[in-house]
């Protein structure tokens, strides 16, 4: 995925640095937004860019503007004011009157539970797309089926829509999306409509073809881990403007609003794979169960709730806990337990993790900002997940 600044979105203002981008002709430039559309007493005001292969996560509590935004990037509902450009293209410019329609703006969606034709077979659904825009029969046929194959049904190619499974349906979807190579990728809460257990592969298979993309994605979510595993950057909008930008990691670490606060309300310890162990740059192991695997040194997370750590003056020993050292550098209430922020590298503050211990724990360890200590955390209550750079 692709490199970028923390930056790149941003509240609308002229004055900000990300004006629109003028249509260069230097190769592609991904996705420039910046929307001021009003639905009722509603109004979404705000920039954002994505570059080409970046993946932006849009998240924010109900009734922020996610879906809003979306209509205005499709072209489905025109903002009263607005420009949006793809790779130098002109979508749309209210005030030099352009708006291309939804058919010509080659956007790929894919929403929370697919929408295929029923009475075309898997294939036949994936090959659709590339019919209109003029491929020929058989050529359609096969690109359509190496796309199910990319997504893993390749298998299920002759079967209809009330064939599959939710999850089959949605890796259909996701080919049919793709197989359109669209200049703009829009994922609208793919996963929410999935169960517990197919969520984790749909999202193992979109962070695979994600990384092989080179379009711009803009990918909403309620889905803390979604951002985590899929978005270099992450948007969160809240009464239809940006509160939080930046590089996903940051964001999450350092949440600046209560709302982000509330989702980013995991322990990430990244590194590189290693097996069922995350390797963190400074030396450290993390030990965990596996969720999909990743080639060994790839980016990697270790995630856990605080509610799995334990709080120890000396290393735990004669059990199978990851023992973290940190500097304690935060103690606050939360409900019945305190949370406590554990610093493990005073140089990257954004390595921060949380611990949720009882108020007697805390008394009877005696603990205070400022002491070393060990958080623990049973390897069974760790996933191992590959992530992007972000
Ligand atoms: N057609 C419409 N007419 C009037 N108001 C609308 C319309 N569509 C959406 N809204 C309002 O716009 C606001 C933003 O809605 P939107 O669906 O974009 O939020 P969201 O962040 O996608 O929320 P959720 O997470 O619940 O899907 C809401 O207050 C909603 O009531």
């Amino acid at each position: 995925m692709a490199e970028h600044t923390d930056d790149a979105t941003s509240a609308t203002g002229r004055s900000s640095r990300e004006a629109v981008a003028p249509a260069s002709g230097h190769g592609p430039t991904g996705l420039t937004a910046e929307v001021r559309l009003r639905r009722g007493d509603f109004t979404l005001d705000m920039a954002c860019r994505v570059r080409p292969g970046e993946v932006l996560a849009v998240l924010g509590p109900n009734g922020a503007g996610k879906s809003t935004l979306l209509t205005a990037l499709t072209g489905s509902v025109r903002p009263e004011r607005g420009r949006v450009s793809l790779d130098g293209r002109t979508w749309l410019d209210t005030e030099r009157r352009i708006d291309v329609p939804t058919h010509r703006r080659g956007v790929g969606l894919l929403a929370q539970r697919a929408v295929l034709f029923p009475h075309l077979t898997a294939l036949d659904n994936v090959a659709f797309g590339l019919r209109t825009a003029g491929v020929r029969r058989r050529p359609a046929r096969r690109a359509a089926l190496e796309w199910l194959r990319r997504t893993d049904t390749g298998e299920l190619s002759d079967r209809r829509p009330a064939e599959l499974s939710g999850g089959q349906a949605q890796r259909v979807a996701l080919a049919r999306a793709l197989a359109a190579d669209p200049e703009l990728l829009l994922l609208d809460e793919p996963l929410s409509a999935l169960d517990v257990a197919t969520a984790p592969a749909m999202r193992g298979l979109l962070r695979r073809v994600l990384g092989e993309q080179r379009s711009p994605c803009v990918l909403v979510t309620h889905d803390v881990l979604d951002a985590v595993v899929l978005a270099d950057r992450v948007v969160v909008l809240d009464r239809g403007g940006v509160v939080e930008q930046g590089r996903t990691r940051r964001v999450l670490a350092r949440p600046r609003t209560a709302f982000t606060a509330r989702i980013a309300g995991l322990n990430l310890v990244n590194g590189s794979a290693a097996g069922d162990s995350v390797e963190t740059p400074r030396g450290g192991v993390v030990h965990g169960g596996v969720v999909e695997p990743a080639g060994r040194g790839e980016p990697a997370a270790a995630v856990f709730p605080p509610t799995a750590v334990a709080v120890h003056r000396e290393v735990p020993e004669g059990s199978p806990r990851n023992a973290i050292p940190v500097r304690l550098v935060g103690m606050e209430p939360r409900g019945d337990a305190i949370r406590l922020r554990g610093e493990t590298d005073p140089s990257e503050p954004e390595t921060a993790l949380a611990a949720d211990v009882t108020p007697a724990a805390v008394a009877e360890l005696g603990l205070r900002v400022g002491d070393e200590v060990f958080f623990a955390v049973k390897a069974t209550e760790v996933a191992i997940h590959p992530v992007s750079d972000g």
